[in-house]
């Protein structure tokens, strides 16, 4: 048998800057040999339309809890990417990247990795690598007991977005090391990292046990109350809509919604989607793609937080439209 292939496990909690960092290693020269597992909270898959890459017969996307039920899935994702890859119907790949939702415990993940037979013997861990947002990292790891097992999990921390904000950079920095006095401490600005990073060994992996000795034979529990909702809208929005919907979302839900993401068309740039992000209070500047990542041209929006209530969100939404479109009339 071979030389195992080098698996690194991209976590972190929700929106803290994951898939920036993914993209941007695949845009790298050299980098392009990497298979890339997605898995993501909620049922519409976004992440997977925001990587762009020249391999998409390796990018692999699973939606629901890598971390509890399907763990099974991750054996079966390994073994269809490997026979890709045996049948020289493509060039193969010589690392797999996968980047766990953002309501992940890794714990149950790598478990799976170290266990299951199949695994053990094709992949090797390379490295488990944390995204620590700057802005509110420090009150998630309080709050959230999933972003607290990240941070214990990980072998390299890396603090995001502390272009934002560099004294919240350093303080989230001192929050993580006062948590995790061991690890390895690095920052990622918009993803701009050295791909190193992502696959270089930090620590010695017989020292794990101990970390992962809690039980996990119970598919664990998810925040409370924490759920996701996913909009699916087939017509053309109006900008102004999108503003105005993004707006009574945080005055409805405030410190309740965690994430917002999604793809959009807009009515005034039909072929330019506009990309969505809020973190809980942060909304992200609005991003355009240059074009439609694939045939389906409906805007896709995934929320994650707490009292979550799909019809009056899909009311909104509407009545919202619905009065910009006759106020475009006038
Ligand atoms: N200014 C700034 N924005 C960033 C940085 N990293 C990520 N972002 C933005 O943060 C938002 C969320 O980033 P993602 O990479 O989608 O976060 P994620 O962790 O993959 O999100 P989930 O998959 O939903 O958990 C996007 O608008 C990114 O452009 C950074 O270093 N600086």
């Amino acid at each position: 048998m071979n030389a195992r292939m080098p698996l690194t496990i991209v976590t972190g909690f929700l929106g803290s800057g994951k898939t920036t960092i993914v993209r941007e290693f695949l845009r790298r020269p050299g980098f392009q040999n990497t298979a890339v597992i997605i898995n993501e909270f909620g049922e519409i898959g976004i992440n997977h339309d925001l990587i762009e890459s020249s391999r998409e017969d390796l990018i692999s996307l699973s939606t629901g809890c890598l971390c509890c039920a399907m763990q099974g899935d991750l054996a079966n994702t390994v073994r269809r990417l490997m026979a890709v890859a045996a049948s020289g119907e493509a060039p193969g790949f010589d690392r797999i990247l996968l980047e766990t939702s953002g309501m992940a415990d890794p714990a149950p993940i790598l478990q799976t990795a170290i266990v299951d037979s199949y695994l053990s013997e094709m992949l090797e861990i390379a490295n488990v690598v944390v995204t620590v947002d700057a802005l509110n990292g420090p009150a998630v790891m309080q709050n959230y007991d999933e972003a607290r097992r990240q941070v214990a999990l990980g072998d390299r921390v890396l603090i995001t977005k502390s272009d934002l904000d560099a004294g919240a950079g350093e303080a989230a920095a001192l929050a993580v090391r006062a948590y995790r006095p061991d690890v390895v401490l690095g920052k990622s600005v918009n993803g701009d990292i050295a791909p190193e990073l992502l696959f270089e060994p930090v620590g010695d992996r017989t020292a794990w046990p101990p970390r992962l000795s809690e039980p996990h034979g119970q598919p664990h529990v998810h925040a409370a109350e924490v759920t996701t909702v996913s909009l699916r809208v087939n017509a053309p929005l109006h900008a102004v809509t999108l503003t105005l919907f993004l707006q009574a979302l945080a005055e409805n839900y405030g410190p309740d919604l965690l994430r917002v993401k999604g793809i959009v068309a807009i009515r005034e740039s039909p072929e330019s989607p506009a990309v969505v992000h809020g973190v809980q209070h942060v909304f992200h500047p609005i991003a355009w793609l240059d074009q439609w990542p694939s045939d389906d041209r409906s805007s896709r929006l995934v929320l994650i937080g707490r009292r979550l209530d799909v019809a009056w969100l899909h009311l909104m939404l509407r009545i919202i439209e619905e009065e910009v479109e006759s106020a475009s009339r006038f």
